[in-house]
């Protein structure tokens, strides 16, 4: 039984009224370890699952210097100057060696960050990708049953985190410099292989012809690769977030990837099977806390560890001894 009933509802009730207030402290309770908060997340939670579900889900992933926060910034602004409202989140599951996140810098995304129509969460820290990864989900569970249309999901692009980002998301978009060649034999095929659209940034100024020939490379690359989707083949755009050039036509291309795939019944489909997905690597994810908090593993742990590095056992071994001692009641 949770403790505190009449704060939930009121929770509940703000966020079902598009109070930012209400809002972040959701977050910030969602985001908490301690585990009388964690009942109190998933009383919320349930509640608010009804309300949730209405936004188009966008993952946005690019190396550093690509310009995701210049880009989201130009791409945050033109969907509120459409009426829409925004919520930007963040996977970064290096904020916690850092001490800072990707949205922890204030400076990022000055003006999107003023608007009333907007909401920017840095990432939570956590200890694991998955850890981070379970909490935004959440964040956008209630971002939406806040009433945003729109849920942009940021992620640096190196790592693992990409594919966590795609698999939480309706729609992958992926940020490319204008430079062909060599920067997309360095981009690790997999990633691109997670796109269903490719914008090369920064197609302006002396830029601009490069950034010609770097979408041409991209388009023939994709070309390559066998769709995920039957009805939607990935496409390769061009834009310049700084001077806020084809940054309408990236807008329509989702719009269409969205009605499309909605129509065809692949985005209900796609969450659907996330859902799913997301209880197992909670159940993943919880196990492994569970057997890394009980004091009999804690105990055994450094010395079953040594055995394997001297390779006295095996590591299957020693994780069946580990599993026996956390299954023992
Ligand atoms: N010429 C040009 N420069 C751009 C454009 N978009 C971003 N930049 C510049 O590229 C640099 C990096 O942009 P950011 O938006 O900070 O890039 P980021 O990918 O978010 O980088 P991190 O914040 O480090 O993750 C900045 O100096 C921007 O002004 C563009 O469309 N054209």
């Amino acid at each position: 039984m949770t403790k505190d009933k009449g704060k939930i509802d009121k929770l509940v009730e703000g966020i079902a009224d598009g109070q930012r207030r209400a809002l972040a402290q959701a977050i910030t309770l969602i985001e908490s370890t301690r585990s009388d908060h964690r009942e109190d997340a998933d009383r919320l939670l349930e509640q608010i699952l009804p309300m949730s579900g209405k936004s188009i889900r966008i993952g946005i992933s690019g190396v550093p210097g690509v310009g995701k926060s210049t880009f989201i910034e130009s791409f945050g602004m033109h969907l509120i100057g459409k009426g829409f409202r925004v919520a930007v989140l963040a996977i970064d599951p290096s904020s916690q060696r850092t001490g800072g996140s990707i949205l922890g810098d204030k400076t990022r995304m000055e003006i999107l960050s003023r608007q009333e129509a907007a909401f920017i969460r840095p990432s939570p820290a956590g200890t694991t990708l998955g850890g981070v990864a379970r909490r935004t989900r959440e964040a956008m569970l209630l971002c939406e049953a806040s009433g945003f249309d729109v849920i942009l999901i940021e992620t640096v692009g190196v790592g693992q985190s990409e594919t966590a980002v795609a698999e939480m998301v309706d729609m992958f978009l992926l940020l490319l410099l204008p430079s062909g060649g060599d920067e997309l034999q360095g981009i690790k095929k997999g990633i691109m292989e997670l796109a269903d659209m490719v914008v090369v940034n920064k197609a302006d100024g002396d830029l601009a012809p490069a950034a010609n020939r770097a979408a041409a490379e991209y388009h023939a690359a994709l070309g390559l690769m066998r769709p995920s989707s039957p009805n939607w083949k990935p496409r390769v755009k061009k834009c310049s977030a700084l001077n806020n050039e084809g940054i309408d036509e990236i807008w329509s291309a989702i719009e269409e990837f969205r009605t499309k795939l909605w129509e065809s019944n692949e985005i209900p489909d796609k969450r659907v099977k996330q859902a799913v997905s997301w209880m197992w690597s909670e159940i993943k994810e919880s196990l492994l806390l569970a057997f890394k908090d009980k004091p009999e593993i804690d105990k055994a742990l450094e010395k079953v560890e040594s055995e394997v590095i001297s390779g006295k056992i095996a590591p299957a071994t020693a994780a069946r001894k580990l599993l026996n001692i956390f299954l023992k009641p």
